[in-house]
């Protein structure tokens, strides 16, 4: 098990956005967290990638206990993730916004950190000039540099959020790919995502989170049967 999360909660005031939310990763897998607008799923990555501490509850990753660990102190045991919407830094370069993940991140030099950023804006199959401004690519060509960013710190477990959100059928497919090609390397995967057509196509196992609770897991398969979860989210005719 890469990660274990036991009854991890999250309150914002009088809302409880998080309530035992309790799941098992295995290495390896891509794993799925769906649910409806405001079902408390990126508030949970939030809660285990160190952005939130729990106000209760466990997150065990790789057997040791990290609850309540900084954001960068969870980086530096391994996990990494990308944002709904993608933050870099638009005055610097594609290759320097890749290298501060293998400075930060991996703990490289400058030079070892420049060349491993050519290699992973290659596996990512970047198409432009490494030499560009951030501002000045779009959203698939941001979402490639992010996830390069974070395959860059040597990350065990990536967490992504939305990360087909905005893009076209065919850009689509080319992440889709490319999250394949990242498991192949050995790499957890955690996605948050609305699009069923990628949560289905890639995961293995699929939690679903209703109003901050765990509603039903399985794999695809279970999930797409499952009543609950069809009448609270899915919908009779999600696949049409
Ligand atoms: N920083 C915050 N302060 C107060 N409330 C918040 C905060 N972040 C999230 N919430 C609330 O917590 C609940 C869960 O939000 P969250 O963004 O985790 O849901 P989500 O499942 O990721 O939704 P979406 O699919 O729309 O991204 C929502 O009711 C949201 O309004």
């Amino acid at each position: 098990m890469i990660l274990e999360t036991e009854k991890v909660c999250k309150r914002f005031g009088g809302l409880q956005a998080v309530k035992e939310v309790s799941l098992q990763v295995e290495k390896g897998q891509i794993f799925g967290l769906i649910g409806p607008n405001g079902a408390g799923k990126t508030t949970f990555l939030n809660s285990i990638a160190g952005t939130y501490a729990p106000e209760s509850g466990k997150v065990i990753f790789t057997g040791k206990d990290v609850t309540g660990y900084r954001a960068d102190k969870i980086c530096h045991a391994g996990m990494a993730r990308t944002y709904q919407i993608v933050r870099s830094f638009p005055q610097m370069t594609v290759r320097e916004n890749v290298m501060v993940g293998g400075i930060f991140g991996g703990k490289q030099s400058r030079e070892k950190a420049a060349r491993r950023a050519e290699e992973l804006l290659d596996f990512v199959e970047f198409p432009l000039s490494h030499d560009l401004l951030a501002q000045n690519l779009n959203t698939i060509q941001l979402k490639r540099m992010e996830m390069a960013r974070a395959l860059a710190t040597n990350c065990h477990l990536l967490l992504l959020d939305e990360v087909a959100a905005g893009l076209t059928p065919g850009e689509l497919n080319d992440i889709t790919a490319l999250i394949r090609r990242i498991r192949d390397m050995g790499i957890t995967i955690i996605i948050v995502e609305h699009l069923m057509k990628l949560i289905m196509d890639v995961c293995d196992r699929i939690s679903v989170l209703y109003f901050g609770e765990k509603l039903a897991e399985g794999t695809p398969e279970e999930i797409t049967e499952n009543e609950k979860v069809i009448k609270a989210y899915l919908g009779e005719n999600y696949l049409l």
